[in-house]
């Protein structure tokens, strides 16, 4: 199935070669003019952003280092003082990339020395592009950490070397680039962590390649465009068919959390909103939800929810078209059995969250993949970390890997949360954010994130849709919040409060 509309594609090395193939054979586009438009597309990227002094490339034996050769023929051609350094003998170079070195003007290209990047205005990574696999060797390794070191910025090729393009992982020396020309199509490990930290701004160079290739490709950057698949109100809407959201969650010290998921599931357009907590919280949530409604539910008289209340919870959704499970849940075990009861009897589409999520883990399978309702996970790495029983900091090491994997063992889609967040569908098709939204890094948007998704499945929208609206409306709301002075004092009821202005957008 074809990326719906409101995704940027984004291309896996594999998916490249095969679109580069195509254009090849099927379209009798020659190698040499791929190249050609790449190298002239990176020319101009660095006459954009470097536009004067020293441009030092440094390239490698491949088609990504051919590439590096017509950029610095086509710089030098028009003035610039260029030099280029190999990093393998010439003759070692792939058939294309020899071609472009004898037609390069000027002096000619030197074996890789680290002093050389003293002098360098700006530095061309060219060493590996989508045809690199596994953690760079030697010689790659060391050019690579001297790059690295340098003091001048780099710009990359492609993808900077030492970052994995399929999957954003970095196994061993990297290059953090302030750019990468990005060949037909950023390929997917530009946006995704650790990869994206070394690619700087992607900016896309068309190499000519014609539309109607034959990669599918399975992930892609969650655009603008999914707004305009949010359902909005009409005249004839009531406050029930603009969405009733149930969030059952609170604890002594956490009500704070499902009073922001209920909030921002009202400026997110969700007509009416009930939070089920703790009966003796009940007090708490009254005086700070004005518009909302409040179930009061069986706890252990220490303000914790306890397992002897799924029959009430069960009762409390009853009308809900969407719930929120686990916003200020707390650890403790009688909640957490009451998360693992409740789970699975939820006959609406669920958004689980934080320690809603701490409950599931070890038991994804068992307690989700029977649903016969679409569920939403919204973990961060650590959460996601426990949900598989693998270390937060393996899970940060390879962010795609491990999404695909919850979500194909839970049968949910599940929302890995981070500057790249990452959506993942049962099926493996992944939609990521593109980030920048630093004021969302406070306590609370969590919470925040989660009323929205709840708010877009109880609007009725499918739920990869409903889950990406939600990540993108959230996104815009911490870039509008932060807009008048800053992220730094940016608070989740900020956030909240420019969700309508983020959904108008
Ligand atoms: N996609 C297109 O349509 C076009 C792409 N171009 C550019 O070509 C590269 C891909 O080129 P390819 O020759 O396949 O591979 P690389 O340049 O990435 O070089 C691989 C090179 O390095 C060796 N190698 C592989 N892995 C490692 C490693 N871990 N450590 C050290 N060395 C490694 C391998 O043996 C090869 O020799 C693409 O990114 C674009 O930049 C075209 O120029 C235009 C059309
Ligand atoms: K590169």
């Amino acid at each position: 199935m074809s990326l719906p509309r409101w995704m940027e594609p984004l291309l896996e090395a594999g998916e490249m070669r095969e679109i580069d193939r195509w254009a090849i054979n099927e379209r009798t586009i020659a190698v040499d003019e791929l190249m050609e438009r790449a190298g002239e597309g990176l020319a101009g990227v660095i006459s954009r952003r470097a536009p004067a002094g020293r441009v030092v490339f440094v390239c490698g034996k491949g088609n990504n280092g051919g590439d590096g050769i017509v950029a610095a023929r086509v710089l030098r051609q028009a003035g610039r003082d260029v030099e280029v350094l190999l990093v393998w003998p010439a003759e070692w170079m792939g058939s294309d990339a020899q071609a472009q070195l004898k037609k390069l003007p000027g002096a000619k290209p030197v074996a890789f020395e680290a002093g050389r990047l003293n002098k360098a205005q700006v530095i061309v990574d060219c060493v590996l592009g989508t045809g690199s696999s596994g953690k760079p060797r030697s010689p790659a390794d060391q050019v690579i950490s001297e790059m690295e070191a340098a003091k001048a910025p780099v710009i990359a090729a492609d993808v900077p070397s030492g970052v994995d393009a399929t999957t954003g992982e970095v196994e061993g020396p990297a290059v953090h680039c302030v750019a990468t020309a990005a060949f037909h199509r950023p390929k997917v490990g530009l946006w995704v962590r650790p990869g994206k930290e070394y690619a700087g701004e992607v900016d896309i160079v068309d190499i000519g390649i014609p539309r109607g290739g034959p990669a599918r490709p399975d992930a892609g950057l969650i655009g603008s465009g999914v707004l305009r698949e949010v359902p909005r109100r009409g005249a004839t809407s009531t406050k029930f068919s603009s969405g009733n959201v149930c969030i059952i969650g609170g604890s002594r010290g956490l009500t704070g959390a499902p009073a922001m998921t209920a909030l921002a599931a009202m400026r997110a357009g969700a007509g009416y909103v009930t939070v089920g907590a703790p009966a003796s919280l009940e007090l708490s949530f009254t005086v700070r939800l004005l518009e909302a409604m409040v179930v009061g539910l069986p706890e252990d008289g220490d303000g914790h929810l306890d397992a002897s209340g799924l029959e009430p919870v069960l009762k409390a959704v009853v009308r809900a078209d969407a719930v929120v499970l686990g916003p200020g849940l707390s650890k403790n075990p009688q909640s957490q059995a009451l998360a693992r009861a409740v789970a699975p009897r939820i006959d609406v589409p669920l958004v689980v969250d934080a320690d809603g999520l701490n409950a599931l883990a070890g038991q994804l399978e068992e307690i989700l993949a029977g649903r016969r309702w679409p569920t939403v996970l919204t973990p961060h790495a650590g959460e996601l970390g426990r949900l598989l029983e693998v270390d937060s900091a393996e899970v940060e090491r390879s962010r795609l890997r491990h999404v695909r994997e919850a979500a194909a063992i839970s049968k949910a889609f599940v929302v890995l949360k981070g500057d790249d967040t990452l959506v993942a569908a049962p099926s493996g098709r992944v939609a990521i954010s593109r980030g920048r939204a630093p004021g969302l890094a406070t306590a609370g948007t969590g919470d925040v994130l989660s009323g929205v998704i709840g708010a877009m499945l109880a609007k009725g929208m499918p739920v990869a849709q409903g889950a990406c609206a939600g990540v993108y409306a959230h996104l815009r709301a911490g870039q509008i919040a932060a807009a008048p002075h800053g992220p730094d004092g940016v608070i989740a009821s900020d956030v909240i409060a420019s969700l309508p202005a983020a959904l108008s957008a």
